[in-house]
């Protein structure tokens, strides 16, 4: 068995796999990571190996003391992916994007592939036919977006994310809730009105804390999947063990 863990900019996400199937999944905070992590191994006692990606200040060390449990790997840009790689920066490149390229790849064989994943940032990735990892676009979360209005402004007040009531806002809180969802849901559509201009074919996966809430709101069809990352991790691994 292995457990997968992603740790986010806002929260972790694990799972326990058996082969390809997804036996249990958890979401919890940095500040619980020990504890958390202790509590599935004791649950699911044939868990061989801990595989952690990480775009957080979690490190290595945080995961220490289950050492003589489990075997510990953590993800890097040195392990093999099975994409070519044509980001300018790669070494700048976010492992989370890298795990969800790699999890698009190896999921839909020979076809164009955008990754859309809306957690603490949006970001968008896109594979092409040939496995070519072409890059994207980064940009603010709804979580985020609903902060900087209130953290950078004297008058707008913090909201939690609520499905606007409709599209002209009559009130403060309607302004912010219509600019916010339907912001982001207009970025998206956008984005991948774009990419049909220059693929005539492609397939969109999208996941992350807000692909239920966006996925009712889009017109395109589209693979919402929450454990997309985790399961990609699963088998960014996998790859790792046959091509090493
Ligand atoms: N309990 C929760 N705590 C924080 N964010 C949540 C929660 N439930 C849903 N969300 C949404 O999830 C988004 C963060 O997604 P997530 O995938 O957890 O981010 P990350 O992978 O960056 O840690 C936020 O924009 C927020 O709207
Ligand atoms: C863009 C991100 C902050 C997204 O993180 P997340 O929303 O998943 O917490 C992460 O992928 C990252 O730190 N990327 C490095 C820059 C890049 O990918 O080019
Ligand atoms: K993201």
């Amino acid at each position: 068995m292995i457990l997968a863990v992603d740790v986010g900019n806002t929260r972790i996400k694990a799972a326990v796999f058996e082969g390809n199937t997804l036996l249990e999944s958890f979401v919890f905070l940095k500040t619980a990571l020990e504890k958390n992590i202790e509590n599935i191994l004791e649950k699911y006692k044939n868990t061989t190996h801990l595989v952690i990606a990480s775009v957080s200040d979690v490190e290595k060390q945080a995961f220490i003391s289950f050492k003589d449990a489990v075997n510990i790997h953590f993800v890097s840009q040195t392990d093999p992916f099975p994409f070519v790689n044509c980001y300018e920066t790669p070494q700048t490149l976010g492992i989370d994007r890298m795990v969800l390229a790699a999890g698009a790849t190896l999921q839909y064989p020979n076809q164009n592939r955008l990754v859309i994943d809306a957690g603490t940032c949006v970001t968008y990735d896109f594979i092409d036919e040939n496995d070519n990892y072409l890059g994207g676009a980064i940009s603010s979360g709804l979580r985020l977006r609903y902060e900087s209005l209130h953290h950078f402004t004297a008058k707008l007040p913090l909201l939690t994310l609520e499905k606007p009531k409709r599209f002209i806002g009559k009130s403060t809180s309607e302004s912010i809730h219509s600019g916010v969802v339907n912001g982001l849901v207009f970025e998206i559509e956008g984005c991948i009105a774009e990419i049909k201009g220059q693929y005539s074919k492609f397939i969109i996966i999208l996941t992350g804390g807000d692909s239920v809430f966006l996925a009712k709101r889009l017109k395109n069809t589209i693979f919402a999947n929450s454990n997309f990352l985790l399961e990609s991790l699963n088998q960014t691994f996998q790859y790792k063990i046959k091509n090493d």
